[in-house]
Order: C-alpha cells, then sequence, then structure tokens
C-alpha cells in the first residue's frame, strides 16, 4: 500500500526515480497523513482549530483524511505570509511571472496521471474524466502564463503635450473558495489569473475533497513562487468566513451554491471587496427537430452524466422538439443504460460514485419526488451495488432519465446535481425560449439545430452566461465562463478574467504649468 504520506516526498522526487504504481495506485489504499495546510512554501499543521472533518473515498466509503480545520490564527498567519509574498512577486515583470506560471503548467503536466488519480480517489469521478479536468488546468496556467507577458496600459494624449497612461495591477491577497466537483481544476481557474496578474492567493478547498490541491501548491513551489504566495488553509464554512472577513484580503473568488454566494457578497459587502461569484444552474438545452441526431444524443449525454451530473453548467432541461420526442428519449435512454458504473480507477468506467452518502440520499430524495409529482422514470434513479466487494459501501446510483416531465416540478426547476436528466416536449421556438428563461439561473444553455439563423437567433435571446451551439460542456481557457442571474457574476477564464484579478491606475501627467484659480 502506498500511503498518502509518501506522496509528496516521492512526488519531488525526479520523474525517473518515481515509481510506477504512483500513478497507477488503486482504489481502497489510499490514505493522507501529511498536513494540508500549505502555508510559506511548506505543509504545516494549523496554529489552531475551528472543528475537524472527515474526507472520504466515495468509491468505498472509506475515510481517507482526519484533518483540522483552521481557526482565525491559522488564517491569519496564511493570509500574513501571502501579503509578504505579494510584495516580492508583483514587483516582477509579467515576463518573469510567465516563466515561473509555465514551469508551473509543464510540471501539471508531467505529473497528470498522478493528480487525476488523486482526484478521482477523493472525488469519484471516473479517471478517464479526471485526466482531462488536468489537462484543461495546465492548459490554464499556460494561458494566463501568455496574457502575464502582455498585460499593459493605454496611453492618452492630452492638450499642450500633457498626456495621461493607465496602469493594470494587482489587487493583493485574493482568496480562493472552491466546491468539490472540480477541485484541482477549480483552483488552477482562480489561482492562474490571480499569480498572472500579481496577486498572491490563500485559497480554501471544500472539506470533502481537501488532498488534490495541496499538489498544485507544492508545484507552485517547485516552479519558483516565493514562499507564501499560494497558501491552503482547510476548513468548512467557519474558515470560509474568517477568510471573507479578514481586512487583508483585497478579493474573493467563489465557487459554491447560490445560498453561499449570497452570505459570500454579505461578507465583502462589507469590507467593500469584490467578488468573482461561479454559482449554480439549471440549464436548458434545447434540440430542434432539424438536427443531427447522433450528435445530439451524443450532447445530451455530455450536458448531463459527467461527474455523475455533479456540474453546474449541466443542461438538465432538456427540451425536445415534438416531432423527435420519442426516436430522441428511446436513443437516450439506450445509451444512459449502457453507461458503465462503478470502480472509477478502472479506464473503461465512465461513471463513478456520488460525492458523499447525505448527496446521494439527496440525489435520489429528488427523483422520488419526481415521481410522486407524476414524471416517469424511464432508466435508473436509484442505488447501484457494483459486484466488487471492496466497493459496497460507495456511493453510487443509476444514471436517470426522466420523461413526462412538466415546467413547475420540481425536478426541471432545482438544480439536483446528480445523474438525473428531464425531458420536456415542446413545439415551437417563441414557446421553448420563454420556458427555457423561466429560471432564477442563468449559467449555460445549449441549441442543437443544423439551421445556422434559428441557433444565433436562439442563443441571442437565451438568458446564460455560457451557450453551446451543436456541443455541450466544452470550456477551452480561452473562452470566458460565468453566469448569468442567480447563477453568478464575474468571469472565469478567457482574456477578460484579468479584469477581475486587477485594478486599473489612471496617470494624469502635466507638461505645462499649474493653472491655478487661487
Ligand atoms: N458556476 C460554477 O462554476 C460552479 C458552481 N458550482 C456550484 O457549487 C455547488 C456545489 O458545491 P458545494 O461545495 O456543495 O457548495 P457550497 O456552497 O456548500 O460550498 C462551496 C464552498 O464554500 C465554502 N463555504 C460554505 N459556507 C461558507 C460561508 N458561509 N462562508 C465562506 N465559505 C463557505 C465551503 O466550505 C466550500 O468550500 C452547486 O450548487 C454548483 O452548482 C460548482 C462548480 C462550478
Amino acid at each position: 500500500m502506498l500511503l498518502g504520506a509518501g506522496l509528496a516526498a516521492l512526488a519531488r522526487l525526479p520523474r525517473s526515480l518515481r515509481p510506477a504504481s504512483l500513478a497507477a495506485m488503486s482504489t481502497g489504499t489510499f490514505v493522507v497523513s501529511q498536513p494540508l495546510n500549505y502555508r510559506g512554501g511548506a505543509r504545516v499543521d494549523p496554529a489552531d482549530s475551528s472543528g475537524t472533518e472527515k474526507a472520504f473515498e466515495p468509491a468505498t466509503g472509506r475515510v481517507i483524511a482526519t484533518f483540522t480545520c483552521s481557526g482565525e490564527k491559522e488564517v491569519n498567519l496564511a493570509v500574513q505570509d501571502a501579503k509578504a509574498a505579494f510584495k516580492i512577486w508583483s514587483q516582477k515583470s509579467g515576463m518573469e511571472r510567465c516563466r515561473i506560471l509555465l514551469e508551473a503548467a509543464r510540471i501539471i503536466r508531467e505529473r497528470k496521471d498522478e493528480i487525476a488519480t488523486m482526484e478521482t480517489i477523493n472525488n469519484g469521478k471516473s479517471i478517464f474524466e479526471a485526466r482531462w479536468d488536468i489537462d484543461t488546468s495546465w492548459q490554464c496556467l499556460e494561458y494566463f502564463a501568455g496574457l502575464a507577458g502582455s498585460m499593459a496600459g493605454e496611453y492618452i494624449q492630452l492638450p499642450g503635450g500633457s498626456f495621461g497612461y493607465t496602469r493594470r495591477e494587482p489587487l493583493g491577497v485574493c482568496v480562493g473558495i472552491g466546491a468539490w466537483n472540480y477541485p484541482f481544476q477549480i483552483a488552477c481557474w482562480k489561482s492562474a489569473p490571480a499569480l498572472a496578474c500579481g496577486n498572491a492567493m490563500v485559497f480554501k478547498p471544500s472539506p470533502f475533497t481537501p488532498a488534490s490541491v495541496l499538489l498544485l501548491a507544492e508545484i507552485y513551489t517547485e516552479a519558483g513562487v516565493p514562499p507564501g504566495l499560494f497558501n491552503v488553509v482547510q476548513g468548512g464554512a467557519a474558515t470560509g468566513q474568517l477568510l471573507c472577513q479578514h481586512p487583508d484580503v483585497a478579493k474573493v473568488s467563489f465557487t459554491g451554491s447560490v445560498p453561499t454566494g449570497m452570505k459570500i457578497m454579505e461578507m465583502a459587502a462589507k469590507g467593500i471587496k469584490p467578488v468573482t461569484l461561479e454559482l449554480g444552474g439549471k440549464s436548458p438545452l434545447i434540440i430542434f427537430s432539424d438536427c443531427d441526431l447522433e450528435n445530439v444524443v451524443k450532447g445530451a449525454m455530455m450536458a448531463n452524466f459527467l461527474t455523475q451530473g455533479e456540474v453546474c453548467c449541466n443542461g438538465t432541461r432538456v427540451f425536445v422538439q415534438r416531432e423527435i420526442l420519442d426516436e430522441f428519449t428511446r436513443e437516450v435512454v439506450k445509451r444512459t443504460q449502457k453507461i458503465k458504473i462503478g470502480d472509477p480507477l478502472l479506464e473503461d468506467t465512465r461513471m463513478g460514485p456520488l460525492i458523499n452518502r447525505p448527496h446521494l440520499e439527496r440525489v435520489l430524495g429528488f427523483v422520488k419526488l419526481a415521481k410522486e409529482q407524476g414524471a416517469k422514470v424511464l432508466c435508473g434513479g436509484d442505488v447501484h451495488v457494483p459486484e466488487d466487494p471492496k466497493l459496497k459501501d460507495g456511493y453510487y446510483m443509476r444514471p436517470c432519465v426522466l420523461t413526462n416531465c412538466r415546467d413547475d416540478m420540481t425536478c426541471v426547476k432545482e438544480e439536483i446535481f446528480g445523474p438525473v436528466m428531464s425531458i420536456l416536449p415542446f413545439d415551437t421556438e417563441a414557446e421553448v425560449l420563454e420556458r427555457a428563461n423561466d429560471t432564477s439561473f442563468g449559467l449555460a444553455a445549449g441549441v442543437f439545430t443544423r439551421d445556422i439563423q434559428r441557433a444565433h437567433r436562439v442563443v441571442a435571446k437565451l438568458q446564460a452566461g455560457v451557450c453551446f451551439i451543436n456541443n455541450y460542456n466544452v470550456s477551452p481557457v480561452e473562452l470566458p465562463f460565468g453566469g448569468y442571474k442567480k447563477s453568478g457574476f464575474g468571469r472565469e477564464n478567457g482574456r477578460v478574467a484579468i479584469e477581475y484579478y486587477s485594478q486599473l491606475k489612471t496617470v494624469c501627467v502635466e507638461m505645462g504649468e499649474v493653472e491655478s484659480v487661487f
């Protein structure tokens, strides 16, 4: 058995000396025994405590880590370390920051299998998918490394030879607070633009998934960032609050649920701190009858079943034009029943366990309520018990397709965050647009049609921050990502993210005499 204790030390070895088993770990063996906080360039035990948490391996139900949640003292130490590192980092040129971020991206790429394995063990998503997440993580670092080198202001001519210019400056210590569904990727999507702009970061992962972000912290150190530039504190709501309320924190970037997003905005408002909020969704996927059916079935599966359906931008309200309703439904059910559920570390698994037992029960509760409200379960929606005895206490369910759905049902209105697709028939474009927009969320939306004019006409009217035409759930780091309405504001990724991690200084230069009225 290879313990997590050895993992970091082994990972620091040159690649040629690392045992092949590091990335080839099997389900049911991993235990974290090293400290899970990271401060001043090293793993540390927290200086104080606001309670303890347990992290699980969803595939087996085993506890893989029991850890201390950081209290006020530890949060303060992390922020102070970040402040000190900020002084050094913010003075570096964009090109100097670029080189270090590129090196971090290279190390992530080199250690992709190992990081993906840890992500799978702690989150439950299939290893196949976890590798994709790690790809979008290093790509994000590469992208913002490139932007770091080209950040610039404007020069503006004024009368009499005077002029003005603008400087894009970092904010200071930024806080990142993450959800559990994409632990490593979320940490990269927040830290890469923050660091590229010259900021420092204190990151708090979800207490359900504390492990993989430590690898990122170690990688940043190995790549050459000043000690303290990227720190990790562990804990839940109490630790998160301490971070948001800290007077030396300049900005909070949050990924999580709408209720927590509201609390974070309230806390940030008291300190006049900018926030980026990446919140939940209940996104529509609109399928017109002129679509390519094979493509649309693939798109609907991608829109609903990645990471066991625990994806914020999932297109779970699947509106299908009535002419193709039966054919689409038949095909989607057939493919859903074929999804291989089981040990997420096996190469051919395409659906692993949900994050934990309470969440599994919550998702099953949504299916039960849907049935009571008149929906029909066409497949899945129940617990799955894998044959492998070591997986018997894992949190597996069979992916579910619901039909006979109405817009007023709970399963159609609320974010389930599990593998549950609701199919809703429609007749006309005007009707489906009105129904698609009838939600307080606005994260994403998708349209499948071969009619390009209709495709662009429809997305122009969809109230969502991210729209897909003839595909779903692809997120290239070059494209901005974020929501409308209660799905939040601010954007991650894309060039625009720079604006959320920097502030603009205007400098006015007088070339003549001061004209005084006194
Ligand atoms: N828009 C996006 O990019 C994404 C949104 N999400 C959303 O996240 C949700 C699922 O994630 P969860 O971890 O269950 O959400 P959550 O809101 O319960 O927790 C998210 C994070 O906030 C922390 N937290 C909780 N209460 C806090 C408080 N009062 N102050 C400061 N921090 C606090 C948690 O410890 C965790 O790290 C879903 O609603 C999903 O849609 C998830 C992934 C991406």
